[in-house]
């Protein structure tokens, strides 16, 4: 796709969550799961899992998370792979969130917003997550470049991982947590969005409670849905109000169900409507 889309990415995300659901598979070709489908750990394999789940799952979810060292890893056929994946997840009408977790000083960053969020990059997505540990500003020239093509940006505020919680709730020197400061920077960055702004956070299902303000005006990409844990109640009680942003992200396990399309589809409508309930 060499064509900017019509509207801003959080309105496109609204819309395309209303119509479909909130769901957002990953798609993740770990090796394990390669083996669990029967194909090898090679180029051709993680082409192979990888189409199977577009196939099964772009046609009816919203949006797709594909995680690029999955494909980086097979060299530059795994990223002719990944290539394929967003063009074909694009041509079914789902939202590509290209998980990156991209972060550097300035002028690297805007290489990367130029790599992944310009709609001429062979790897243009509809939106990437980046991280912000080099400072909330050094996502300046990605939030940017995003709001030129329309298109996002998800800063990683309170990850799943058992580490986070002692670097996200350190303090800053004026007093708020690492979390609340990327929070506060995404509440500035959507400020007068309509429907939904297009700056959204990262924050696990797995974080137990929160009494960081979740209310950005901006989606919620929330993983450790599913093989780390977390649960639709979990997701419930985190939220709360905020809860209709949500985009809840599970990898594991819904590829788990594969090789079989149809398994594979159930397996997303199921989480789906488990997701969608809680609206
Ligand atoms: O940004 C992410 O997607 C992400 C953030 C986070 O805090 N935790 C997290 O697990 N993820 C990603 O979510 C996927 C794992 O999902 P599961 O297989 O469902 O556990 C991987 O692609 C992770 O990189």
């Amino acid at each position: 796709m060499t064509t900017r889309p019509d509207a801003p990415f959080g309105a496109r995300l609204r819309a395309a969550m209303s119509a479909r659901g909130p769901l957002c598979p990953g798609i993740d070709p770990h090796a394990s799961l390669l083996a669990a489908w029967g194909l090898p750990d090679t180029a051709d394999g993680c082409e192979r899992f990888a189409m199977t789940a577009v196939e099964a799952l772009a046609p009816v979810v919203s949006s797709i998370k594909p995680q690029s060292a999955f494909f980086e890893r097979h060299g530059s056929r795994g990223v002719a792979v990944l290539e394929k994946v967003i063009a074909a997840s694009r041509e079914s009408g789902c939202l590509v969130i290209l998980d990156v977790k991209r972060g550097d000083i300035g002028t690297t960053a805007q290489a990367y917003a130029d790599a992944y969020l310009d709609p001429t990059s062979p790897l243009a997505s509809d939106a990437i997550t980046a991280s912000p540990y080099l400072g909330f500003g050094s996502l300046a020239p990605m939030i940017e470049t995003a709001a030129r093509h329309n298109a996002g940006v998800f800063a990683l505020a309170l990850t799943s991982n058992p580490e986070a919680p002692r670097f996200q709730h350190a303090r800053t020197a004026d007093g708020s947590t690492i979390a609340g400061e990327v929070l506060a920077g995404l509440r500035a960055a959507n400020e007068g969005a309509e429907s939904l702004g297009s700056f959204g956070a990262v924050v696990g299902a797995t974080i137990g409670s929160t009494e960081e303000n979740l209310d950005i005006n901006g989606p919620l990409l929330v993983p450790g849905i599913g093989a780390q844990g977390g649960t639709a109640d979990d997701v419930r009680r985190i939220f709360g109000a905020a809860v209709r942003n949500v985009v809840p992200t599970s990898t594991r396990e819904i590829l788990g169900a594969g090789p079989s399309v149809q398994a594979l589809r159930e397996a997303a409508a199921r989480a789906n409507d488990e997701f969608a309930a809680l609206l």
